[in-house]
C-alpha cells in the first residue's frame, strides 16, 4: 500500500476514526480509520507512516473483550485477518487497546462499536437477484465435516489439524468430524443421518468424497430438502477440482494444496453460500446419480483412473498418468449426442417452472408429480417406461415426494429427439462434459466457466485423428488454461444444456465426478441451482 493509493481510497466513505494504541509491544499509538474500502492502520509515532489497510475481504471479523484485572479502565478489540502473502494467506491478529475516556463503559462501548462495525464490513455481500439461494451460514455454525484420511496422499487429518483447526477455532464455527472408515461410508452417513443440526456439510478429501456426500443427499426421502443444505469442500485429494474451481470463480490464482485449502478454508469461515448447478445422470441399467463435475469417456478417464496406482505423489500422477496413455493412444467407439445450450434458451420459452428458470424460488422448482409430467417440455415419462427409472429421466419416488424431471431427456432406448444434434464421428479419443472450470488444482480445463451456477454443460470432444504432439500440447496448456487459445482443429467445445454418450462396447472407462461408472450409454441434464455450496463469491 502506498500513499498514492491511501489517498485515492480515502475518498471511500470514512465510518470509524480513534485512536488506540497496539498490544502487545511497546505502547504506540495508533489512528485507525475504519472505511468502505478497508481498515486503515497508521503509526503516529515520529514521522506518521503509510497507513496498512486491512481489506474487509481478508478479515473474519472482530471481537471485544475486557482487558486483564491490572487494567480496569481499558477493553480491546482484535481484528482477525488473512491477507494474501505472495500466494498463501497468512493470519495477521492486530489488537488494540481503548482507553481514551476515564470511564471504564465509555472504552466498553467504543471497543464494541469497532469489533461490530468490522465483523459488518468483513461479511460478505449476498447476491440478491437469486432470492434465497443466496446465503450465509449462520453464527453460531455447526459443520459436519467428513475427512477421508486416504484421500490425495493420504495426509488429510494432518492438514486438517495444521490448516483448518485454527482458522475455523478464530472463526469460533463449531464442527462434528467424522474421520471415514471406508469407500461408501460418507454416502451412508449422508443418505442415513439426521442432519437438522448441521448448518453445513463439509467435505475434507477430494472429489471422490463429495461425490458420495451429493449422491448420499440424493438418495434420501427428503432429498430435495437436504440438497439444500450448504455444502463445503477443503481440499485434501488429488485433483481437488471442485476447489480448485472455487478458488478460480473468486477471483484467486491457481494454487495448489495447502495454498488452496487455505484458501477454501477462509471461504468456509466467510460463510458465503451460492447456489451449484447439479447433472442429472441416467444411465442405461437406470441408475440415477448426481454429479457436480464432469463425466468423462475416453483419454481423461484412462488417465484418471490409470494414474492411481501414482496415488502417492498427489496430482502429479496426473501427469505421468497423461504421458502413459499417449504412448499408448487409443480410440473409442460410440455416438454422442447433445442438445445445444442456444436451442434448448429458445425452445424453453414455454419452461416448466423452476427446472430451467434460474430465477424462479426452491419451492417453484421442486415438481410434483403428475403436475410436473403435465408441465414438462420434453417429457417422455408417460412413453412406455413410465414409473420405471430405466429410460424415464426422472428422479421418481413414490406418494407426496417430490419428482425431478429430467424434463430435457428421451428415454435411453429412443432415439434423442430431433432438436438434438447428433455427432457425426463415432471413433473419439476423449468425450468429457463438464461444469466446473477445473478438472484438478493445475487442470484448467473449462476457462468459459464462471461460476458455480452457469447453467450450462460444456461439451468437449477430440475424434479420432488428432496426431499425439497435438494431444500433448493441448494437455500442457490446459495448465493455464490456454489450450482454448490454440484453435486446435480437432478440440471441439460445445455448450449444452443436455448431453448423450452411447459407447459401443462395454470395457472402457467412463467416470463421473472421477469415479468409475458401469461402461454404459447415458444422458444427463442439468439442473440449475440444485445443490448449493459454501464458496469465495465471483470475482466482480
Ligand atoms: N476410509 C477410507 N478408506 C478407503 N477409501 C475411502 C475411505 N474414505 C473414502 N474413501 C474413498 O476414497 C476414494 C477417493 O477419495 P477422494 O476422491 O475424495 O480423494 P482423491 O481421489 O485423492 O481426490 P480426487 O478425487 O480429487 O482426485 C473415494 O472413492 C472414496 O469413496
Amino acid at each position: 500500500m502506498d500513499l498514492k493509493t491511501w489517498s485515492a481510497e480515502s475518498s471511500s466513505e470514512i465510518l470509524l476514526c480513534g485512536g488506540f494504541t497496539q498490544v502487545p509491544g511497546p505502547p504506540d499509538e495508533y489512528v485507525l480509520t475504519l472505511t468502505t474500502s478497508g481498515l486503515y492502520v497508521q503509526r503516529l509515532k515520529g514521522t506518521p507512516g503509510v497507513p496498512e489497510v486491512v481489506r474487509h475481504s481478508d478479515c473474519l471479523g472482530s471481537c471485544a473483550f475486557r482487558g486483564p484485572p491490572a487494567d480496569p479502565l481499558g477493553y480491546y478489540f482484535i481484528v482477525t485477518t488473512y491477507p494474501p502473502v505472495g500466494r498463501r494467506r497468512r493470519e495477521l491478529c492486530l489488537t488494540f487497546r481503548v482507553g481514551g475516556s476515564p470511564d471504564p463503559e465509555a472504552n466498553r462501548q467504543t471497543a464494541e462499536t469497532w469489533a461490530r462495525r468490522i465483523t459488518q464490513l468483513a461479511t460478505p455481500d449476498v447476491p440478491t437477484h437469486g432470492g434465497a439461494e443466496y446465503s450465509l451460514l449462520p453464527r453460531p455454525c455447526q459443520l459436519l465435516i467428513f475427512l477421508n484420511p486416504h484421500g490425495g496422499h493420504g495426509a488429510a487429518l494432518s492438514l486438517f489439524k495444521e490448516h483448518v483447526l485454527p482458522m475455523l477455532s478464530k472463526a469460533e464455527i463449531g464442527f462434528s468430524l467424522i474421520v471415514t472408515e471406508r469407500p461408501n461410508h460418507a454416502r451412508e452417513l449422508a443418505r442415513e443421518k439426521n442432519l437438522d443440526r448441521f448448518d453445513a456439510l463439509v467435505v475434507m478429501s477430494g472429489d471422490g468424497l463429495m461425490y458420495e456426500v451429493v449422491n448420499g443427499l440424493m438418495d434420501r426421502p427428503d432429498w430435495s430438502v437436504a440438497i439444500k443444505k450448504p455444502l463445503g469442500i477443503l481440499p485434501a485429494g488429488s485433483g481437488n477440482a471442485l476447489a480448485a474451481s472455487v478458488n478460480h470463480y473468486s477471483g484467486h490464482k491457481q494454487v495448489m494444496n495447502p495454498d488452496l485449502l487455505i484458501n477454501c478454508t477462509f471461504y468456509l469461515c466467510k460463510g458465503l453460500v451460492s447456489p451449484m448447478d447439479l447433472v442429472s445422470i441416467i444411465t442405461a441399467s437406470g441408475k440415477h446419480i448426481f454429479s457436480f463435475l464432469s463425466v468423462a469417456w475416453g483419454f481423461v478417464s484412462d488417465v484418471d483412473i490409470e494414474s492411481e496406482k501414482y496415488r502417492m505423489l498427489g496430482s502429479i500422477r496426473f501427469t505421468i498418468g497423461t504421458l502413459v496413455r499417449l504412448t499408448a493412444l487409443r480410440t473409442y467407439k460410440g455416438r454422442v449426442s447433445y442438445l445445444p445450450a442456444e436451442e434448448e434458451g429458445t425452445s424453453a420459452s414455454t419452461t416448466i417452472p423452476g427446472l430451467l428458470d434460474p430465477n424462479s424460488s426452491h419451492s417453484e422448482r421442486l415438481s410434483f408429480g403428475t403436475q410436473a409430467r403435465q408441465n414438462s417440455i420434453y417429457n417422455f415419462c408417460n412413453s412406455n417406461n413410465m414409473g420405471t427409472m430405466e429410460g424415464c429421466g426422472g428422479h421418481q419416488r413414490g406418494g407426496d415426494i417430490p419428482t425431478l424431471e429430467d424434463s430435457l431427456l428421451a428415454p435411453l432406448d429412443q432415439s434423442v429427439p430431433k432438436h438434438w444434434t447428433v455427432v457425426k464421428e463415432e471413433k473419439f479419443v476423449l468425450v468429457l462434459a463438464v461444469q466446473q472450470s477445473h478438472l484438478g488444482a493445475d487442470l484448467f480445463s473449462a476457462p468459459m466457466v464462471t461460476g458455480l451456477n452457469d447453467r450450462l454443460i460444456h461439451l468437449f470432444y477430440i475424434p479420432a485423428g488428432i496426431p499425439r504432439s497435438s494431444l500433448l500440447k493441448l494437455f500442457l496448456a490446459m495448465e493455464d488454461g490456454t489450450h482454448m487459445t490454440h484453435n486446435c482443429p480437432h478440440l471441439v467445445h460445445v455448450p449444452v444444456k443436455a448431453f448423450r454418450i452411447e459407447p459401443f462396447g462395454s470395457k472402457d472407462i467412463i467416470t463421473v465426478d472421477g469415479e468409475v461408472i458401469e461402461c454404459e450409454p447415458l444422458q444427463g441434464q442439468v439442473h440449475s441451482g440444485l445443490g448449493r455450496l459454501v464458496n469465495g463469491g465471483r470475482k466482480s
